[in-house]
């Protein structure tokens, strides 16, 4: 793949870069768990008021330099470096990198937390890894999808060790909700108490989009802010797993949006989106 023609990624060559994200991924684990395992995290506070630690600096700066050499030329979008100040070239494919998602839950030392690689493609996010290395747990897409266990820093395990994913059909008596454990936003409880919810459960990070894919859950609302790197593997994982991230407006949820700094607007994370009626999204 080149940059000019990587939005023509072929299922085959989609399959082949989502596992070599999910290597990269278990790679980097090995580092962040490094930091994990140490008596004091340190960290300091970025511009949003969300905390960073070495961690998401010494897994950014593994990951950035080894997927130039994995796919070289093609634009690379990283939480710190992007915190940092540093542009993005607009492109119909780049890279998007969340060195460590869910850092509250990570200086909590929960095992919540997610290294995220992830390709988008003319505005979809079309490859994505999820790697949770405190539960030893990947998920990873590019055509289809598929989740194994992998140890830190270890071999990607054999394919017949994955397990496809795929994301459930609505139950007919009441549905899983899935929420952020350290932003519950006002309009994410409105939905809560509009959508018929049987049970809600707070995860960090972006574990929230695999557990849909795995089907073990039904939608996670998000009202509150993210940014494009918090959600493209997952959303990756989900959309290969049958399921569908969308806007209020019924839209799937789009990618580059460089005019608003790659942040999302509100999204709703389905398992099963051909069972939602139009109002189900509406505000
Ligand atoms: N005010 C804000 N602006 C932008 N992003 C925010 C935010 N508050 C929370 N987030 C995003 O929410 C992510 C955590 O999601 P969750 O609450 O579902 O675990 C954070 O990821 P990081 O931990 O990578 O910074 C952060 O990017
Ligand atoms: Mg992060």
């Amino acid at each position: 793949m080149t940059p000019d023609d990587a939005f023509e990624t072929s299922d085959a060559e989609a399959d082949a870069l989502a596992r070599c994200f999910a290597m990269l991924a278990i790679r980097a684990g090995a580092l962040a768990m490094e930091i994990f395992a140490a008596p004091q995290i340190e960290s300091r506070m970025k511009g949003d008021s969300s905390p960073v630690t070495e961690a998401d600096e010494r897994v950014e700066e593994f990951l950035l330099s080894e997927l130039e050499r994995a796919l070289p030329g093609v634009p690379r979008l990283a939480e710190e470096s992007a915190a940092r100040g540093a542009r993005l070239r607009e492109s119909d494919a780049f890279l998007l990198i969340d060195p460590v998602d869910g850092t509250r839950e990570f200086l909590a030392r929960s095992p919540e937390f997610t290294i995220n690689v992830a390709l988008a493609e003319k505005g979809a996010p079309r490859i994505g890894a999820v790697y949770a290395p405190a539960q030893e747990r990947l998920w990873f897409a590019g055509a289809r999808g598929f989740e194994t266990r992998a140890a830190p820093g270890g071999a990607l395990p054999a394919a017949q060790d994955f397990q496809p994913l795929r994301a459930r059909r609505r139950p007919a008596d009441g549905l899983v909700a899935l929420v952020s454990k350290s932003h519950l936003d006002p309009e994410t409880k409105e939905f809560l108490a509009r959508e018929p919810v049987a049970r809600s459960l707070a995860i960090g990070s972006s574990l929230k989009f695999c557990l849909l894919a795995r089907g073990e859950a039904d939608v996670y609302p998000r009202f509150g802010p993210t940014m494009e790197w918090d959600t493209a593997a997952g959303d990756a994982v989900l959309r290969a797993a049958g399921g569908a991230t969308l806007t209020p407006n019924g839209a799937p949820l789009l990618y580059g949006k460089s005019g608003q700094g790659y942040r999302n607007g509100p999204f709703i994370a389905w398992a099963d989106p051909a069972s939602i009626s139009s109002s189900a999204t509406l505000p």
